[in-house]
Order: structure tokens, then sequence, then C-alpha cells
């Protein structure tokens, strides 16, 4: 039988940065993936509907300013968009085999091993790959689960990925729908609204249970948003229950009640359920070794990425924490550095970087408003509207704004920011590094920032709370603001 010190199973990003960092220690491992290296990274997922979101950006950008001149609609067919979409799966594709091919060569002197196949845990340290039948056990000192997550289907709804789709389906449409009904108005279901409001192709109706899309995030961000998508066409279905889904003669009927009591059925073309996702936790063995989930049933490798059985790490999706590449990552080389002895701090999951692909794209580092009134943590917050920002002006791109939340104190510490707007996703990092060194604002306050950037928003924004901002928010007072936030109460602060 092989033998390896580490095995991991699913190559997606988590098990992927395992397997990598593995190697960096010099020590023998194996990556066990059933289907495609990158798993949601790459396909139907994270790669795919991002460059997606981008093409469609592109056709909206386009058609706003050619509209302001008066000219004909740019109209790619979806068969010219799912054409840029394949070639750029196809370009991570390519690099993901040319690094694994190469990285099992001999000149390259390394212990990784590739293996194709369904991993199953046989016991703590055995595994039993499955590749189309052909069965064969490889023993690990230690293993490391990374087998991702699935769209959740909701009961009674017959998910057959051809009318009623989830993300799992949905790049593979053959033609844009004439009408999609999208059911879950969190993340996935606000980027693929905001993608086929985007392209302007497909009438779209947004089912929301609660009364604001986003409900995670401040109301000024569901709010901007929200209004965005109705500008262009979606309807969004607020406080409705969905009572019915079904494929009716290849259409898509649904029946949704209101708290008035109220009921309507719609017919649309398509669906797509984005109501969550569920770890791959069905044949992966783990009750042959003895792998515990967390008391609550959700969680699997609860102490910092380890399980209740020591030699067995989860990380990534599986875990069901933070369902995000850069966390799965993140908690893949953790646990590697656990398992090889370079122990650090537990993970912390108190700042991580977000970016929401919707119009605006919204950026997310630390706490926001909604926390801090809820954990009664009180805070300075201080707001630039992008309108006073003067690449925002060049760009002709002024809807948006930056919001930072400071202690409530003379140092004022960074606690968090939200950025909507153009660039938003590339301001965050400069914050999100203050953070991360527990640096005070002055050190913003002070660098020479390129000009004419959108960071410089950022600027502003510390320097208003420094009393020195170059526009004044006694004057501005709709663009410039900054409050303390103490027991859910604003209070508007004296500002030149
Ligand atoms: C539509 C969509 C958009 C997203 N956009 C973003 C984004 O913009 N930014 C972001 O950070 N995150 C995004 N995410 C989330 C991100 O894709 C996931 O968090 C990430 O892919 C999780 O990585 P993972 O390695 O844990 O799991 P996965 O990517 O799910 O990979 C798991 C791998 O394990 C394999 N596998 C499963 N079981 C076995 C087994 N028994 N044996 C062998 N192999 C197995 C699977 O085939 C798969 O390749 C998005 C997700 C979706 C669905
Ligand atoms: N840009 C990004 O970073 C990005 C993009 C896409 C996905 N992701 C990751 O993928 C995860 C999964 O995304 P998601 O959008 O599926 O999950 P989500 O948890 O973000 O949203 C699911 C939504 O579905 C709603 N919902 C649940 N059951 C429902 C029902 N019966 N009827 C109507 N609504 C219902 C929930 O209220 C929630 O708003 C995200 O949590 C995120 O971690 C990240």
């Amino acid at each position: 039988m092989e033998k390896f010190d580490l095995i991991v199973i699913g190559g997606g990003p988590a098990g992927y940065a395992a397997a990598m960092r593995a190697i960096d220690f010099g020590r023998s491992v194996c990556l066990i993936e059933k289907k495609r290296v990158g798993g949601a990274g790459v396909y139907n997922g994270a790669l795919s509907s991002k460059t997606l979101w981008e093409l469609s950006q592109r056709v909206r950008n386009v058609n706003e300013t050619i509209y302001s001149f008066g000219r004909e609609p740019f109209e790619p067919s979806w068969q010219e968009i799912k054409k840029t979409l394949d070639e750029a799966v196809f370009e991570r594709k390519f690099q993901y085999s040319c690094h694994i091919k190469l990285l099992q060569t001999e000149s390259m002197n390394q212990s990784f091993h590739y293996e194709r196949g369904h991993g199953t845990l046989l016991n703590k340290n055995e595994v039993e790959i499955d590749h189309d039948g052909f069965k064969k056990t490889i023993w690990g000192e230690n293993i490391i689960l990374a087998t991702g997550s699935s769209p959740r289907k909701l009961p009674n709804m017959n998910v057959d990925e051809d009318v009623i789709l989830t993300s799992d389906g949905i790049d593979d449409i053959k033609d844009f729908p004439e009408s999609i009904v999208i059911v879950g108005a969190g993340v996935i279901g606000c980027e693929y609204a905001t993608i086929f409001a985007n392209f302007g192709r497909t009438k779209v109706y947004l089912i929301d249970r609660q009364d604001r899309i986003l409900p995670f995030e401040d109301e000024d961000i569901s709010t901007m948003v929200a209004g965005n998508l109705e500008k262009r066409g979606v309807t969004i279905h607020h406080e409705a229950q969905l009572e019915r889904l079904e494929n009716i003669g290849g259409k898509v009927e649904y029946e949704l009640s209101y708290p008035d009591g109220s009921r309507e059925t719609i017919q649309v073309e398509k669906a797509l359920l984005s109501v969550g996702r569920t770890p791959n936790i069905k044949g992966l063995g783990i009750e042959n070794a003895g792998v515990e989930m967390s008391k609550r049933g959700v969680h699997i490798g609860d102490n910092d990425t380890q399980t209740n059985i020591p030699n067995i790490y989860a990380v990534g999706d599986l875990s069901g924490r933070i369902a995000l590449v850069n966390m799965g990552e993140i908690e893949a080389r953790h646990a590697v550095e656990r398992i090889f002895g370079e122990v650090k701090k537990p993970i912390s999951y108190d700042n991580v970087c977000t970016i929401m692909f919707l119009n605006p794209e919204v950026a997310a580092v630390g706490v926001n408003e909604k926390e801090c009134i809820e954990q009664n943590i009180p805070v300075k917050v201080v707001k630039i509207d992008y309108s006073v920002i003067a690449r925002a002006i060049a760009m002709r791109k002024t809807q948006g704004f930056f919001k930072i939340i400071v202690t409530n104190d003379d140092e004022m510490k960074i606690l968090g920011m939200r950025a909507v707007g153009e660039h938003a996703s590339t301001a965050i990092q400069a914050v999100a590094l203050l953070i991360q060194m527990n640096e005070g604002i002055e050190v913003l306050a002070e660098l020479v920032h390129p000009h004419p950037s959108i960071v410089e928003g950022i600027q502003e924004c510390v320097r208003m709370l420094l009393n020195k901002s170059i526009f004044k928010s006694s004057v501005f007072k709709d663009k410039l603001a900054c409050y303390s936030l103490v027991d859910g109460v604003k209070t508007p602060l004296e500002r030149l």
C-alpha cells in the first residue's frame, strides 16, 4: 500500500492549497479529486460567475455610454458570452493541469502525487480511491478533508438543471432566457440577478423572503443595490413566501404568499435556486473514521480546523464555516502548518475581506453598522459619497460611497469598512491591512495617494474624522457625514 505524510480529499481551492503547502514542508502528499481540480473556485462558481459578471458590467457600461450618444444598444448573443466564459474557465483549467503534471515530473523532485477518483475514508488512516470502478487503498499519517459544498435544494422542487436550475447548471443554458425567477436574495441570487439585468435580455424576478435583499449588510447598501436592480427592470418580491414552484410543460410556474394574506402566481421560462449550500459529507466515510459533526450538527473540524480525530482536519466549504475561496485557502494552509509543526495562533474570522459582485460592487472588511448595533459596540462612523471623488467624476461613475467605522475614542482604531462603487474591491485592501496591523488612521491621512484615484475617498474620510478634510461636511451635508453610533442612536459629530 502506498503511504503518504498527508492525504487531501478534494481538489477545490482549499484542497489544492493544502497540497501545495505540504510540498513546502518537503512532505509526501497525495491529492485526490473526483471530478475537476479547481472545484467551485473555477467551475459553476467563483471564476465562472465572475467572468459573466465582468462581461455583463462591460455590456451595461457600453450601453449606458452609447445610450447617452443616442446609439443602438450593443447586444452580444449568449453564444458569444458563453464562448468567452469557456475560454476563461479553460485558461484556469490549463494552468492547473500543467502545474500538476510538472510538479509530478522527476526533475521537480517533488513528493507530490495526484489521484483522480472518489475518496472515501475507510478508517482514520486509510482512504479508498474509486476511479470509474477501479479501486485502490492508500495510507496517510494525516488526512485533510476538503470536499466542498453543493447547492442546497428545496423540498418538492425537481431540479433538472434545464428548467429549474442551481448555480451548477446556470452557466450551461443554451440562450438568454426571456424570463427567470431567482429564489433567494443572498449573494449568489443577487449576483446572478445583476448579471442578467446587466445583459438586459431577460426579465428577472427575485424572491426575497425578508423585507430587504442582502439582509446581513447595512440598509444603505441593500437600498442602493435593490434600487439599481429595479431600475434595470428586476422585480423584487419582498417578504415573499414561496408556496410552490414547478415545471409545467417545460415552463416554470411559482406561487407566492405575502404577510397581508395576498397570493400571486407567475409563469417564467427558467428558475434559479440560490438558497445556500450544503457541505459535501455524504459518501466521504467520516463515520468509518469516527469523525463527528459539531454539536449543532453544522461544523466539522471545530478545533481550529482539526476534527475530533487528531490526525484528520476539515477545511473550506466542507467545514460549514465561511464559504469563500480565500477562507478555504487560508484554513487549508493553516491546517497543514499545524500538522507539520509550524503552530501559529488560531485562525481569526474577524476581518475577512469580501466582495459581492453587484451593481455597484460591494467590498467589506470587519464590522458594519448593523453588527455594531446588535453587539452594542459604540463607534464613530464616517461616510463619503463617490460624487466628491475626482476619479469617480472622471469615470462618470459617481454612485457609491465609502463608510469607515472606528472606535468611539481618541485612538479611532478602524473596526470595519464598506466600499460600494467602482473599484470598491481594490480600495478595501489598504484598510484591511491597517486593521490587521492594528494601526491608527493617521497613517492613511498622511500617505501620498495617487491622483486621481478612488482611494483618495478613503483618505478624505479619515481626514474628516481628524477634522481636517478638504471638502467640509458642514457645506456638503448630503455627501459627507460623520456621526457617533452609541446604543443604536446616531449623533452627528461637529465637523467644519
Ligand atoms: C456561483 C458561486 C459564486 C461564487 N463566488 C465566489 C467569489 O466571488 N468569491 C469567493 O471567495 N467565493 C465564491 N464562491 C464560493 C467558493 O467557490 C467556495 O467557497 C470555494 O470553491 C470552496 O472551496 P473548497 O475547496 O472548500 O470546495 P469546492 O470548491 O467545492 O471543491 C471541492 C472539491 O472536492 C471534490 N470532491 C468532493 N467530494 C470528493 C470525494 N469524496 N473525493 C474526491 N474529491 C471530492 C469536488 O469534485 C470538488 O472539486 C462562489 C460559489 C458559487 C457557487
Ligand atoms: N462574491 C462572493 O464572495 C460570493 C459569491 C457567491 C457565493 N459566495 C458564497 O457562496 C455561499 C452560498 O451563496 P448563496 O447565495 O446560495 O447563499 P446565501 O446564504 O448567501 O443566501 C441564501 C439566501 O436564500 C434565502 N433563502 C433560503 N431559503 C429560502 C426559501 N425557501 N425561499 C426564499 N429564500 C430562501 C436566504 O434567506 C438567503 O438570503 C455564500 O454564503 C458565499 O459564502 C460568495
